[in-house]
Protein backbone atom coordinates (compact mmCIF):
# COMPACT_ATOMS: atom_id res chain seq x y z
CA UNK A 1 0.00 0.00 0.00
CA UNK A 2 1.29 3.49 -0.98
CA UNK A 3 1.15 6.54 1.40
CA UNK A 4 -2.12 8.56 0.27
CA UNK A 5 -1.11 12.25 -0.71
CA UNK A 6 -2.05 15.17 1.95
CA UNK A 7 -2.34 18.36 -0.13
CA UNK A 8 0.38 19.96 2.24
CA UNK A 9 2.70 17.85 0.20
CA UNK A 10 1.69 18.06 -3.53
CA UNK A 11 3.95 21.47 -4.01
CA UNK A 12 0.76 23.48 -4.47
CA UNK A 13 0.37 27.32 -4.65
CA UNK A 14 -2.05 29.00 -2.04
CA UNK A 15 -4.70 28.97 -4.36
CA UNK A 16 -5.08 25.71 -5.66
CA UNK A 17 -4.56 24.18 -2.26
CA UNK A 18 -7.62 26.34 -1.28
CA UNK A 19 -9.37 25.37 -3.64
CA UNK A 20 -8.70 21.24 -3.65
CA UNK A 21 -9.30 21.81 0.18
CA UNK A 22 -12.83 22.91 -0.68
CA UNK A 23 -13.55 20.18 -2.81
CA UNK A 24 -11.89 17.65 -0.40
CA UNK A 25 -12.73 18.60 2.84
CA UNK A 26 -15.85 20.73 2.52
CA UNK A 27 -17.80 18.20 0.39
CA UNK A 28 -18.38 14.42 -0.23
CA UNK A 29 -17.08 12.74 2.92
CA UNK A 30 -15.29 15.68 3.64
CA UNK A 31 -12.10 13.14 4.60
CA UNK A 32 -9.90 14.10 2.08
CA UNK A 33 -11.26 11.37 -0.38
CA UNK A 34 -13.23 12.45 -3.86
CA UNK A 35 -15.96 11.21 -5.31
CA UNK A 36 -16.45 12.81 -8.87
CA UNK A 37 -19.64 12.46 -11.41
CA UNK A 38 -18.04 13.04 -14.56
CA UNK A 39 -20.62 14.15 -17.34
CA UNK A 40 -18.77 15.08 -20.56
CA UNK A 41 -20.17 11.87 -22.54
CA UNK A 42 -22.46 13.68 -24.74
CA UNK A 43 -19.34 15.76 -26.39
CA UNK A 44 -16.94 12.37 -26.27
CA UNK A 45 -19.32 9.59 -27.46
CA UNK A 46 -22.65 11.33 -28.37
CA UNK A 47 -26.02 11.00 -27.05
CA UNK A 48 -25.88 7.06 -27.27
CA UNK A 49 -24.41 6.48 -23.93
CA UNK A 50 -28.12 8.12 -23.01
CA UNK A 51 -29.98 5.69 -24.76
CA UNK A 52 -30.23 3.24 -21.40
CA UNK A 53 -31.94 5.85 -19.14
CA UNK A 54 -32.93 8.71 -21.10
CA UNK A 55 -33.43 11.06 -18.25
CA UNK A 56 -29.44 10.73 -18.18
CA UNK A 57 -29.35 12.95 -21.07
CA UNK A 58 -30.87 16.05 -18.97
CA UNK A 59 -28.19 17.83 -17.27
CA UNK A 60 -30.65 19.08 -14.11
CA UNK A 61 -30.90 15.32 -13.57
CA UNK A 62 -27.16 15.06 -13.34
CA UNK A 63 -26.43 18.17 -11.24
CA UNK A 64 -29.25 16.76 -9.00
CA UNK A 65 -28.05 13.24 -8.71
CA UNK A 66 -24.48 15.11 -7.90
CA UNK A 67 -25.93 16.82 -5.25
CA UNK A 68 -28.10 14.06 -3.72
CA UNK A 69 -25.25 11.67 -3.95
CA UNK A 70 -22.79 13.35 -1.98
CA UNK A 71 -20.28 14.01 -4.73
CA UNK A 72 -16.86 15.91 -4.82
CA UNK A 73 -17.34 17.42 -8.03
CA UNK A 74 -19.21 17.04 -10.85
CA UNK A 75 -16.92 17.70 -14.55
CA UNK A 76 -18.77 19.24 -17.21
CA UNK A 77 -18.20 21.28 -20.38
CA UNK A 78 -18.60 25.07 -20.74
CA UNK A 79 -21.68 24.84 -22.60
CA UNK A 80 -23.19 22.59 -19.55
CA UNK A 81 -21.72 24.60 -17.35
CA UNK A 82 -22.99 28.48 -18.68
CA UNK A 83 -26.57 26.90 -18.65
CA UNK A 84 -27.04 24.49 -16.23
CA UNK A 85 -24.45 24.51 -13.38
CA UNK A 86 -25.97 27.71 -11.35
CA UNK A 87 -29.31 26.43 -11.17
CA UNK A 88 -28.26 24.78 -8.15
CA UNK A 89 -25.91 27.63 -6.64
CA UNK A 90 -22.67 25.84 -6.96
CA UNK A 91 -23.72 23.41 -4.41
CA UNK A 92 -21.35 20.98 -5.82
CA UNK A 93 -18.11 22.24 -7.17
CA UNK A 94 -17.56 22.73 -11.14
CA UNK A 95 -14.80 20.74 -12.49
CA UNK A 96 -14.88 22.71 -15.68
CA UNK A 97 -13.22 20.54 -18.69
CA UNK A 98 -11.41 22.70 -20.94
CA UNK A 99 -10.90 20.42 -24.06
CA UNK A 100 -12.78 17.63 -25.32
CA UNK A 101 -13.64 15.93 -29.18
CA UNK A 102 -16.51 13.66 -30.25
CA UNK A 103 -15.50 10.41 -31.11
CA UNK A 104 -16.59 10.90 -35.00
CA UNK A 105 -13.18 10.74 -36.61
CA UNK A 106 -10.71 8.05 -36.23
CA UNK A 107 -8.35 8.10 -32.77
CA UNK A 108 -5.44 7.60 -35.25
CA UNK A 109 -4.04 11.10 -34.28
CA UNK A 110 -6.03 11.94 -31.37
CA UNK A 111 -6.04 15.51 -30.37
CA UNK A 112 -8.98 16.86 -27.74
CA UNK A 113 -8.67 20.76 -29.03
CA UNK A 114 -8.99 23.34 -26.28
CA UNK A 115 -12.66 25.69 -26.10
CA UNK A 116 -12.18 27.13 -23.14
CA UNK A 117 -10.09 28.56 -21.17
CA UNK A 118 -9.09 29.02 -17.20
CA UNK A 119 -10.33 32.37 -17.33
CA UNK A 120 -13.74 30.35 -18.34
CA UNK A 121 -13.48 28.42 -14.83
CA UNK A 122 -12.49 31.43 -12.45
CA UNK A 123 -15.89 33.14 -14.06
CA UNK A 124 -17.94 30.35 -13.44
CA UNK A 125 -17.01 29.97 -9.91
CA UNK A 126 -15.21 26.79 -10.54
CA UNK A 127 -12.94 24.74 -8.55
CA UNK A 128 -10.73 23.07 -11.07
CA UNK A 129 -9.68 22.76 -14.55
CA UNK A 130 -9.64 19.65 -16.62
CA UNK A 131 -7.51 18.89 -19.67
CA UNK A 132 -7.27 15.44 -21.53
CA UNK A 133 -3.98 14.47 -22.85
CA UNK A 134 -3.61 11.77 -25.23
CA UNK A 135 -0.38 9.64 -24.44
CA UNK A 136 1.06 7.99 -27.32
CA UNK A 137 -0.88 10.21 -29.91
CA UNK A 138 1.59 11.42 -33.12
CA UNK A 139 -0.21 14.63 -32.14
CA UNK A 140 1.78 14.71 -29.37
CA UNK A 141 3.38 18.17 -29.90
CA UNK A 142 0.38 19.99 -30.56
CA UNK A 143 -1.08 18.45 -27.72
CA UNK A 144 2.04 19.88 -25.25
CA UNK A 145 1.99 22.76 -26.67
CA UNK A 146 -1.78 23.81 -25.98
CA UNK A 147 -1.42 21.86 -22.66
CA UNK A 148 1.46 23.92 -21.60
CA UNK A 149 -0.87 27.12 -22.35
CA UNK A 150 -3.77 26.14 -20.10
CA UNK A 151 -1.07 24.63 -17.26
CA UNK A 152 0.41 28.41 -17.22
CA UNK A 153 -2.76 30.01 -16.91
CA UNK A 154 -4.11 27.30 -14.35
CA UNK A 155 -0.54 28.39 -12.16
CA UNK A 156 -0.73 31.63 -12.41
CA UNK A 157 -4.61 32.16 -11.65
CA UNK A 158 -4.32 29.39 -8.93
CA UNK A 159 -6.46 26.48 -10.40
CA UNK A 160 -5.55 22.97 -10.37
CA UNK A 161 -5.41 20.81 -12.94
CA UNK A 162 -6.56 17.30 -13.28
CA UNK A 163 -5.07 15.90 -16.21
CA UNK A 164 -7.24 13.14 -18.24
CA UNK A 165 -4.03 11.21 -19.16
CA UNK A 166 -5.99 8.74 -21.98
CA UNK A 167 -3.18 6.21 -24.08
CA UNK A 168 -4.13 6.71 -27.50
CA UNK A 169 -2.74 5.86 -30.66
CA UNK A 170 -1.21 3.29 -32.83
CA UNK A 171 1.93 2.69 -30.89
CA UNK A 172 -0.27 2.33 -27.65
CA UNK A 173 -2.04 -0.35 -29.49
CA UNK A 174 1.13 -2.38 -30.39
CA UNK A 175 2.17 -2.11 -26.89
CA UNK A 176 -0.80 -3.99 -25.23
CA UNK A 177 -4.01 -1.06 -25.78
CA UNK A 178 -5.06 1.60 -23.91
CA UNK A 179 -5.97 0.54 -20.68
CA UNK A 180 -2.97 -2.03 -20.05
CA UNK A 181 -0.85 -1.97 -16.97
CA UNK A 182 2.30 -0.46 -19.89
CA UNK A 183 -0.16 2.35 -21.29
CA UNK A 184 -1.85 3.54 -17.98
CA UNK A 185 1.30 3.17 -15.82
CA UNK A 186 3.16 5.63 -18.61
CA UNK A 187 0.37 8.07 -18.83
CA UNK A 188 0.60 8.40 -15.18
CA UNK A 189 3.76 9.15 -15.15
CA UNK A 190 3.41 11.72 -17.57
CA UNK A 191 0.98 13.62 -16.38
CA UNK A 192 2.92 13.79 -13.30
CA UNK A 193 6.31 14.49 -15.30
CA UNK A 194 4.46 17.54 -17.15
CA UNK A 195 2.90 19.36 -13.55
CA UNK A 196 -0.71 17.83 -13.34
CA UNK A 197 -1.79 18.31 -9.62
CA UNK A 198 -4.02 15.43 -10.25
CA UNK A 199 -4.00 12.89 -12.35
CA UNK A 200 -7.60 10.65 -13.96
CA UNK A 201 -6.23 7.08 -15.19
CA UNK A 202 -8.27 4.15 -16.13
CA UNK A 203 -7.96 1.38 -14.17
CA UNK A 204 -4.82 -0.99 -15.61
CA UNK A 205 -5.21 -4.15 -17.23
CA UNK A 206 -1.88 -6.50 -16.06
CA UNK A 207 -2.78 -9.19 -18.03
CA UNK A 208 -2.73 -6.87 -21.20
CA UNK A 209 0.94 -7.48 -21.45
CA UNK A 210 1.47 -9.28 -24.62
CA UNK A 211 3.76 -7.01 -27.15
CA UNK A 212 4.48 -4.56 -24.07
CA UNK A 213 8.42 -4.19 -23.16
CA UNK A 214 9.98 -6.88 -21.64
CA UNK A 215 10.65 -4.93 -18.26
CA UNK A 216 6.54 -5.00 -18.13
CA UNK A 217 5.53 -8.47 -18.63
CA UNK A 218 5.68 -9.38 -14.94
CA UNK A 219 2.94 -11.66 -13.42
CA UNK A 220 1.47 -8.71 -11.73
CA UNK A 221 -2.04 -8.42 -10.05
CA UNK A 222 -4.00 -6.01 -10.41
CA UNK A 223 -3.51 -4.20 -6.95
CA UNK A 224 0.10 -4.54 -7.40
CA UNK A 225 -0.77 -3.06 -10.79
CA UNK A 226 -3.15 -0.09 -9.46
CA UNK A 227 -0.26 0.39 -6.54
CA UNK A 228 2.75 1.02 -8.96
CA UNK A 229 0.52 3.62 -11.20
CA UNK A 230 -0.34 5.73 -8.06
CA UNK A 231 3.67 5.78 -7.30
CA UNK A 232 4.40 6.79 -10.86
CA UNK A 233 2.55 9.84 -10.40
CA UNK A 234 4.63 10.86 -7.54
CA UNK A 235 3.13 13.61 -5.73
CA UNK A 236 0.20 13.93 -8.31
CA UNK A 237 -3.00 13.07 -7.00
CA UNK A 238 -4.82 10.15 -8.11
CA UNK A 239 -8.08 9.36 -9.70
CA UNK A 240 -9.33 6.29 -11.37
CA UNK A 241 -12.21 6.17 -13.83
CA UNK A 242 -14.77 3.80 -13.75
CA UNK A 243 -15.21 3.28 -17.69
CA UNK A 244 -18.14 1.32 -19.29
CA UNK A 245 -21.47 -0.32 -18.15
CA UNK A 246 -19.66 -2.96 -15.67
CA UNK A 247 -21.30 -5.52 -12.86
CA UNK A 248 -21.53 -3.74 -9.64
CA UNK A 249 -18.76 -6.66 -7.73
CA UNK A 250 -16.18 -5.05 -10.82
CA UNK A 251 -16.86 -1.81 -9.98
CA UNK A 252 -16.47 -2.14 -5.98
CA UNK A 253 -13.13 -4.20 -6.57
CA UNK A 254 -11.84 -1.78 -8.64
CA UNK A 255 -12.98 1.37 -6.18
CA UNK A 256 -11.26 -1.14 -3.16
CA UNK A 257 -8.00 -1.76 -4.76
CA UNK A 258 -7.57 2.09 -5.99
CA UNK A 259 -8.21 3.61 -3.02
CA UNK A 260 -6.07 0.49 -1.44
CA UNK A 261 -3.48 1.43 -3.50
CA UNK A 262 -3.04 5.64 -2.49
CA UNK A 263 -5.61 6.90 -4.75
CA UNK A 264 -7.22 10.39 -3.55
CA UNK A 265 -10.33 9.23 -5.43
CA UNK A 266 -12.82 7.95 -7.87
CA UNK A 267 -14.54 9.74 -11.13
CA UNK A 268 -16.99 7.48 -11.74
CA UNK A 269 -19.85 8.34 -14.53
CA UNK A 270 -21.77 5.57 -16.75
CA UNK A 271 -21.66 3.18 -13.75
CA UNK A 272 -23.83 6.30 -11.93
CA UNK A 273 -26.07 7.13 -14.45
CA UNK A 274 -26.76 4.79 -16.78
CA UNK A 275 -29.21 3.19 -14.43
CA UNK A 276 -32.51 4.23 -12.25
CA UNK A 277 -32.67 7.01 -9.94
CA UNK A 278 -32.75 4.74 -6.51
CA UNK A 279 -29.78 2.47 -8.35
CA UNK A 280 -27.71 5.14 -8.63
CA UNK A 281 -28.09 6.19 -5.51
CA UNK A 282 -27.55 2.80 -4.13
CA UNK A 283 -24.45 2.33 -5.72
CA UNK A 284 -23.12 5.68 -4.70
CA UNK A 285 -23.51 4.85 -0.98
CA UNK A 286 -21.41 2.17 -1.96
CA UNK A 287 -18.59 3.34 -3.19
CA UNK A 288 -18.76 6.19 -0.12
CA UNK A 289 -18.30 3.31 2.42
CA UNK A 290 -15.21 2.10 0.69
CA UNK A 291 -14.01 5.87 0.64
CA UNK A 292 -15.16 6.31 4.26
CA UNK A 293 -12.04 3.54 5.29
CA UNK A 294 -9.56 5.89 3.51
CA UNK A 295 -9.56 9.26 5.55
CA UNK A 296 -6.69 11.53 4.99
CA UNK A 297 -6.38 13.97 7.64
O1 LIG B 1 -14.05 10.76 -16.43
C1 LIG B 1 -14.75 10.13 -17.20
C2 LIG B 1 -15.20 10.75 -18.45
O2 LIG B 1 -14.70 12.05 -18.55
C3 LIG B 1 -15.10 8.74 -16.86
O3 LIG B 1 -16.41 8.50 -17.18
P1 LIG B 1 -16.96 7.01 -17.13
O4 LIG B 1 -16.94 6.57 -15.71
O5 LIG B 1 -18.32 7.07 -17.72
O6 LIG B 1 -15.98 6.19 -17.95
Amino acid sequence: MTTRLRLSNCGLSAGKRARLHRILYKHGLGNGTALFLPYDQGLEHGPRDFFADPIAGDPRYIIRLALEGGFNGIAIQIGLAEKFYWDYAGEVPLILKLNGKTDIPSDARALSPVHASVEDAVRLGADAVGYTLYVGSPAQEEDFAQYRVVRQEAQRLGMPLIVWAYPRGEAIERKGGKDSFYAVHYAARVASELGADVVKVNFPHPEKHTAVPADYAIDFSSQDAIDAVVRAANRTMVLVSGGSRASDEVMFEKAQESMSAGATGLIFGRNVWQRDHEESLKFVDRLRQILAKYPTP
